[in-house]
């Protein structure tokens, strides 16, 4: 079947034929390598403001379960990090694995987490969503990096999904799927979220498929660390 996805015929390595900038200079994800990275104490602490009353609805696309927020207004926002202006919060979703083995699109040194979440954010100082994703800073997507853990996890703010530290690394990278735009300042937080096996079950029940079609489970729907191309990558923290 025609479109792509992350099977044998349609995955990862194939993109480049109907995407060529798969092979291009700021792809993501990448492997962030620790020892390579660089503290830069001009960086600023992230700025997530964002309302509960923004988001529209929660859907399956067929690659992820993505919840989508209503972006006609300032009321869900990413400012300061590595930024500068403000973005706007569109949509988040998640990639992960069939096993906890495996699942992140970044990776810390070779890591690898169960899952990661992406919450992506579109620059104001374009007119809309759909323009922005096609410029160099059109976009910004932080990365939180799911940990498997039986344990309650505590302290947590169930309305922003983020850890307590938002300690970062950024680098100027790409969409990890088609059409892979070079448009993403990617922000990778240091520290995970936990999340039950109850949960990650609930993630790989999800089907690729629709309902008239035979049952394919949502698993295994990230992109391998791609070539670093000489790029910096930043740490918000020593
Ligand atoms: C399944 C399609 N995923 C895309 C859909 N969008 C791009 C649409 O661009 C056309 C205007 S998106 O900007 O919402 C987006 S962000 C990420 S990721 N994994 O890099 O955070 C993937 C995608
Ligand atoms: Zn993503």
């Amino acid at each position: 079947s025609h479109g792509w996805g992350y099977a044998e015929h349609n995955g990862p390595e194939k993109w480049c034929d109907n995407f060529p900038i798969a092979n291009g200079p700021r792809q993501s994800p990448i492997d962030i390598q620790t020892s390579g990275s660089s503290y830069d104490e001009s960086l600023k602490a992230l700025k997530l403001q964002y309302d509960p009353s923004t988001s529209l609805d929660i859907l399956n696309n067929g690659h992820s379960f993505q919840v989508t927020f209503a972006d006609n207004d300032d009321s869900s926002t990413l400012t300061e990090g590595p930024i500068s202006g403000k973005y706007r919060l569109k949509q988040f979703h998640f990639h992960w694995g069939a096993s906890d083995d495996k699942g992140s699109e970044h990776t810390v040194d070779g890591k690898c987490y169960p899952a990661e979440l992406h919450l992506v954010h579109w620059n104001t100082e374009y007119p809309s969503f759909g323009e922005a994703a096609s410029k160099p800073d059109g976009l910004a997507v932080v990365g939180v990096f799911l940990e498997g853990k039986q344990t309650s996890f505590t302290n947590f703010d169930p309305t922003i999904l983020l850890p307590e530290s938002l300690d970062y690394w950024t680098y100027l990278g790409s969409l990890t799927t088609p059409p892979l735009l070079e448009s993403v300042t990617w922000i990778v937080c240091k520290q995970s979220i936990s999340v039950s096996s109850e949960q990650m079950k609930k993630f790989r029940s999800l089907l690729f498929t629709a309902e008239d079609e035979e049952a394919c489970c949502m698993v295994n729907n990230y992109r391998p660390p791609q070539p670093l191309k000489g790029r910096e990558v930043r740490a918000s923290f020593k």
